[in-house]
């Protein structure tokens, strides 16, 4: 592929597709919705598709896609046991969420020293790279939403408007604050854990809670919204070269 060649990278997690332009590695623009978006009239000359969703529903937007470019080349990602000069920590490499693998590997590249990945989507992903890059492995913990929806789901009464969900002061006194603030409590408390092992890595943070979620860690953090593009392009851009 050539330094000038238009890249599309489809990063499909299980709440949102996130679809990245690029033009000779730099971001054109983002889209984050369920297809591709209409409003562009980019044309790509490779796509890079990263799925973490089922077979199936892999399968069905992989065809949407290639239907609407039906002559760009098509490089399906996964997770491996080495890639762009990082060891994956898994035992069994190819179960790692290729979300996952992706941050890992532009982490180690964006920040060339030991790295903590904080990845704050449907679940909440910490991923520790050190800076020879082997991926020394991470967790895996429920998402804000998904922490919310299990309690919803699972009792009778914790129900509440999304207008009562307000920031306050001092300890919770609705049903609303006590839910949205003690699932930011319990991810906070999971990632003040971690930091305090690695207190001494540098902290990149990626995923669309990713904000929301760490603006209360009092962190010092790298903010990287598309980290999981960048680790796409390293990682396909690397399959390319190895085709030739
Ligand atoms: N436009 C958006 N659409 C969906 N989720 C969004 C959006 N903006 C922010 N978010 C937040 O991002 C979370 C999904 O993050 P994301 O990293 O896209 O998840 P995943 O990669 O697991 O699909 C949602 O739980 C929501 O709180
Ligand atoms: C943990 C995940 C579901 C996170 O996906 P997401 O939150 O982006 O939807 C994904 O990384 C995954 O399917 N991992 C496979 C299991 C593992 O990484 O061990
Ligand atoms: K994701």
């Amino acid at each position: 592929m050539s330094v000038e060649s238009n890249l599309l990278v489809v990063d499909a997690g299980n709440t949102s597709i996130k679809f990245t332009a690029l033009l000779g590695g730099q971001v054109l623009w983002v889209s984050r919705g369920d297809t591709y978006p209409v409003d562009t009239d980019f044309v790509p000359d490779v796509i890079y598709f990263a799925s973490v969703r089922s077979k199936e529903l892999s399968a069905l937007l992989r065809a949407d896609i290639q239907a609407e470019f039906p002559q760009s080349q098509w490089l399906t990602l996964k997770s491996q046991d080495y890639a762009c000069g990082v060891r994956n920590a898994y035992v069994e490499p190819e179960r790692l969420g290729i979300d996952r693998w992706l941050g890992v590997i532009a982490a180690h590249h964006l920040v060339k020293g030991d790295v903590v990945i904080v990845d704050a989507g449907t679940a909440i992903k910490v991923d520790v790279v050190n800076q020879a890059g082997v991926h020394l492995g991470g967790y895996i913990a429920p998402g804000l939403a998904m922490m919310e929806d299990a309690l919803l789901s699972k009792t009778a009464r914790i129900r509440y408007e999304a207008h009562e969900v307000v920031a306050g002061q001092g300890l919770p006194n609705s049903t609303a604050r006590a839910v949205t603030e003690g699932c930011h409590e319990m991810a906070l408390g999971f990632l003040e854990r971690i930091y305090r092992r690695y207190s001494t890595f540098k902290w990149v943070v990626t995923g669309g809670d990713a904000q929301r979620l760490l603006d209360v860690l009092g962190v010092a953090l790298e903010c990287q919204p598309n980290l999981v593009a960048l680790g796409a392009k390293l990682v396909g851009d690397e399959r390319l070269r190895g085709d030739k």
